[in-house]
């Protein structure tokens, strides 16, 4: 972690939580998350796209502070895509955020590097800030291949996004092996391709960029292992699956694992 980057913790639900869960979980985060830890540190959610409104409700009205996005955005902007989802709309319900490329999307849904490009592309038309997802399979990393193949995603990703766009993104570092599996990677598994990831953005842009950006560990995070992945000099904040549906879990997180805020 650096003093220069806030860190962001954004807890990823997945399929999990209906829209009335989702109110209650928010208002439990609300109520415990002071001032202190939001100083420290941004806090987001990213719920199932039918709980967007809820959450958007809650968040407006009692003017709270933690961030939301969504999971997915469409590369289009609107029209005859059945299903589908644009970041127009994800713009009109306040998010801040929208994952691109998480891996079960890339794995179930058969999103390959040109169609994360366009939702990335598709995320800045309409202000919204990509989390970007990252990492390596198994087979990959047994073979000792975790920080090419990670780059070569990330270039991928980034294929025509301006300088100034790219300032502003969030990349998260999930390696596959490590998600849902409660296998997570060690701090400095995080660190080796955090840090490649910072200097390619150097490469690609600038070493003002490179600074900029946040970088997320995710896999398998939880309040017992945050502060040691929290401690590597290029990882600024976690991508948090299971751990984020659990209130208490989720706060202790935001606070590094550390008892008080
Ligand atoms: O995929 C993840 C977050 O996007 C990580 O999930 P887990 O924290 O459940 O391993």
């Amino acid at each position: 972690m650096s003093t220069a980057r806030k860190p962001l913790m954004a807890g990823n639900w997945k399929m999990n939580l209906n829209h009335l869960e989702a109110i209650a979980l928010v208002q439990k985060l609300a109520f415990t998350l002071t001032d202190k830890d939001f100083d420290r540190a941004d806090a987001a959610v990213l719920p199932p796209f039918t709980d967007l409104r809820s959450v958007q409700t809650l968040v407006d009205g009692d003017k709270l502070r933690i961030l939301y996005g969504a999971q997915d955005v469409s590369e289009h902007d609107g029209g005859a895509y059945t299903g589908e989802v644009s970041g127009t709309m994800l713009a009109k319900l306040g998010c801040t955020f929208v994952l691109a490329g998480h891996s079960e999307r890339r794995q179930y849904h058969r999103e390959d590097d040109q169609l994360v490009n366009a939702k990335v592309q598709a995320a800045y038309r309409h202000g919204l800030t990509p989390i970007l997802c990252v990492g390596e399979g198994l087979p990959v990393r047994q073979a000792g291949g975790q920080v090419a193949y990670t780059l070569s995603q990330l270039d991928a990703a980034l294929n025509g996004v301006k300088t100034d766009q790219a300032k502003s993104i969030v990349v998260a570092y999930e390696p596959v092996w490590a998600i849902g599996t409660g296998e997570v990677a060690t701090p400095d598994d995080a660190q080796e391709v955090c840090g490649a990831i910072r200097t390619r953005l150097a490469e690609l842009y600038d070493t003002e960029v490179a600074a900029a950006v946040r970088i997320l560990y995710g896999g398998s995070v939880k309040s017992g292992n945050i502060a040691g992945i929290m401690a590597q000099p290029d990882v600024d904040g976690a991508l948090v699956g299971g751990a984020s549906l659990d209130p208490a879990e989720f706060v202790k997180i935001c606070r590094f694992g550390e008892m008080s805020g």
